[in-house]
């Protein structure tokens, strides 16, 4: 997802083999390893915004002429809590997940008159690797940011998230655009 090309050819390959990209899902992502402000490196912040953001950014950009042909279509993008708050991940993560959120609005706002929507998901805690295989973690950061772990009632699984998933991508929820589903089990309702 950080090879432009690579997109494109995991869009063109799609339509090649089913007609069509009925919906998109931008879910690839990594970590930050919970580095602070005064800690982040470029390296980071660099490989945290081209996979965080970059990457959905090209992703819709590619898929969004296919939608706009057939007058219809959906992405859903998985932010996170930390595109909500400031203080459960490190810098780039966080700034990074704010950007899911803020393109979400974007594009459901600007291409929604063109039948497509765009929603976006954002999990609390979830044991995934992602969050059991950083490595190198701040310290201090990881220390700022489970100040508040105590209020979170429990992690989610992945197939919980999964589930969530299926309203947006569904006809169900066909009224909805350009929001951000908590799916947190009410930790950010705190
Ligand atoms: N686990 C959590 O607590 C949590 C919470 C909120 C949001 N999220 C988000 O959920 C999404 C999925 O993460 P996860 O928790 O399932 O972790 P995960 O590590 O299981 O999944 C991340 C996926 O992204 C893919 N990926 C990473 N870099 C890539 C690249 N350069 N090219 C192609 N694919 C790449 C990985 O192959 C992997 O399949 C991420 O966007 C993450 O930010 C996770
Ligand atoms: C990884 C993630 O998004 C939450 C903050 O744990």
């Amino acid at each position: 997802m950080t090879v432009e090309d690579n997109i494109a050819s995991m869009i063109d390959q799609t339509v090649e083999a089913f007609g069509t990209v009925d919906v998109l899902v931008n879910n690839a992502g990594i970590s930050d390893n919970m580095l602070a402000a005064s800690n982040v490196t470029d390296d980071v912040w660099e490989r945290v915004m081209n996979i965080n953001v970059t990457s959905v950014m090209r992703a819709t950009r590619k898929v969004l002429p296919i939608f706009q042909e057939k007058g219809q279509g959906n992405i859903i993008n998985m932010a996170s809590i930390s595109g909500l708050t400031g203080c459960r991940g490190g810098l780039a993560y966080t700034a990074s997940k704010h950007a899911v959120i803020g393109m979400t609005k974007n594009v459901a706002s600007q291409y929604g008159p063109d039948n497509i929507r765009c929603n976006a998901i954002r999990p609390a805690h979830v044991p995934t690797p992602l969050t059991t295989n950083m490595s190198n973690i701040d310290t201090f950061g990881m220390e700022v940011a489970t100040r508040g772990v105590n209020m979170m009632t429990k992690a989610g699984t992945t197939e919980e998230i999964a589930n969530i998933a299926l309203f947006p991508a569904s006809d169900e929820s066909a009224y909805i655009n350009g929001v951000t589903i908590a799916a947190d089990f009410g930790w950010s309702a705190y």
